[in-house]
């Protein structure tokens, strides 16, 4: 969905001052960027959130990403513990490292000479060690993927201010960087989903596949950061109705689609998107729905957002209602997704106006934290 990006409803908030931070994306009004200077060293820097990787790595972790978050105590409790049911093991890390060799293995086979990194905002391997690693070897300048597919503080901005923070802390000289755009948009993420949403339907009883209720579902945020995704704000959202509208055309053009939310946290104080995907399944059941897929588009990979809130919580409340439940696949390492990785980057190397995906100015989504409590 095109948005207008010449507006910066936030000026003077960018994380710095770097041009490259701060790509115009879309409708032809955005400066071309200028293709790689030959000779250039540069890499792929795969950016992604982290997780534990062990029992003792739970707390610290969350630590990290909660600290001055306002999380309330019980909520930190209760998502130990589903760490804690996996054995302390997100499954985020098995599933970067498998993108990461999948993105090696295309780049090679299309002839893209161009080394991998891998580095997290949570979790080792930390993006400041990443940028370090590749100072050392010589790279002066990293194309960024962030494993997350849409706008808002949570899912762009912050991996802005990731890459910010890694630079500052190696000082001038550090390798430069751009962020790629976020790709909800882009065709090979929609066709991931697409066929993990039509091998959903295959997996349904033959009697209910051309009924079952499709339901969407991503992260939910705070009203207040939803208000403000996105240069012109509420683009967390519209890509997400846009794109769980396109996943479902590709498949069954026309039929409807709910979006809905998952993992609220926060004090309940605090407005964040709703429904839960939990009462929306107890109003689907009370309206006579019998079955239902669950979509989650919001998130690139089954992590434990999926693998938890999902598979476990929402399928207990599915089977308590007696709907029947499928959850779709994320687009993981599909080959269409793995694909959409090397056009982002490759359009980035080449220059001229870019086409694919929607970059956010540096100085959009910003939202102010809670104060610590
Ligand atoms: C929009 C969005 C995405 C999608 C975009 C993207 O992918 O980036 C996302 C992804 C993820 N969120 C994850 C984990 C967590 N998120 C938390 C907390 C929060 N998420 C938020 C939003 C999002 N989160 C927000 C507004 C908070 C409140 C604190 C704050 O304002 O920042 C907490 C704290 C405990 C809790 O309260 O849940 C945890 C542990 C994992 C790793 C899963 C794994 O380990 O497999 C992933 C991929
Ligand atoms: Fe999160």
């Amino acid at each position: 969905m095109p948005l207008a990006t010449d507006v910066d409803i936030h000026p003077g908030q960018a994380p710095d001052d770097d041009p490259s931070l701060a790509v115009r994306n879309n409708g032809g009004a955005a400066p071309a960027a200028r293709p790689a200077p030959p000779g250039r060293r540069e890499a792929l820097l795969v950016l992604s959130f982290g997780g534990p990787e062990g029992p003792d790595d739970v707390l610290p972790f969350l630590e990290n990403v909660t600290r001055g978050r306002g999380i309330p105590p019980e909520r930190l409790a209760a998502v130990a513990e589903h760490y804690l049911h996996f054995g302390g093991v997100s499954p985020i890390n098995g599933q970067n490292r498998a993108l990461i060799s999948a993105v090696e293995a295309d780049l090679r086979a299309a002839g893209v000479d161009l080394p991998v990194y891998w580095g997290n905002r949570n979790w080792v391997p930390y993006v400041e060690d990443a940028w370090r690693q590749m100072a050392d070897d010589g790279i002066e300048h990293v194309y960024v993927f962030a494993t997350s597919a849409y706008a808002s503080a949570s899912g762009c901005r912050q991996y802005h201010e990731d890459i910010a923070r890694a630079r500052a802390v190696l000082g001038p000289g550090a390798p430069t960087a751009e962020k790629l755009p976020h790709y909800s948009d882009a065709p090979g993420f929609v066709r991931a989903n697409a066929e993990a949403l039509a091998a959903a339907l295959d997996r349904l009883p033959p009697e209910v596949r051309g009924s079952a209720r499709l339901v969407a579902t991503a992260h939910s945020v705070p009203e207040a950061m939803a208000a403000v995704a996105g240069p012109d704000g509420g683009a967390y959202q519209q890509e997400l109705l846009a794109a769980a509208r396109a996943v479902v055309d590709a498949v069954d053009p026309g039929r409807p689609v709910d979006l809905v939310w998952q993992s609220r946290s926060g004090p309940p104080s605090v407005p964040w998107l709703e429904p839960d995907v939990n009462d929306h399944l107890r109003a689907l059941a009370a309206a006579g729905e019998t079955a239902v897929v669950v979509l989650p588009v919001g998130f690139v990979s089954d992590h434990l957002e999926v693998a938890w809130d999902l598979d476990t919580e929402a399928r207990e409340t599915a089977a308590e209602l007696g709907l029947t439940f499928v959850r779709a696949g994320t687009a993981g390492t599909h080959p269409a997704f793995v694909a959409t990785v090397r056009e982002l980057l490759e359009e980035r190397r080449a220059g001229g106006p870019p086409r694919l995906g929607t970059n956010c100015p540096a100085a959009c989504c910003f939202v102010a934290r809670p104060a610590r409590r």
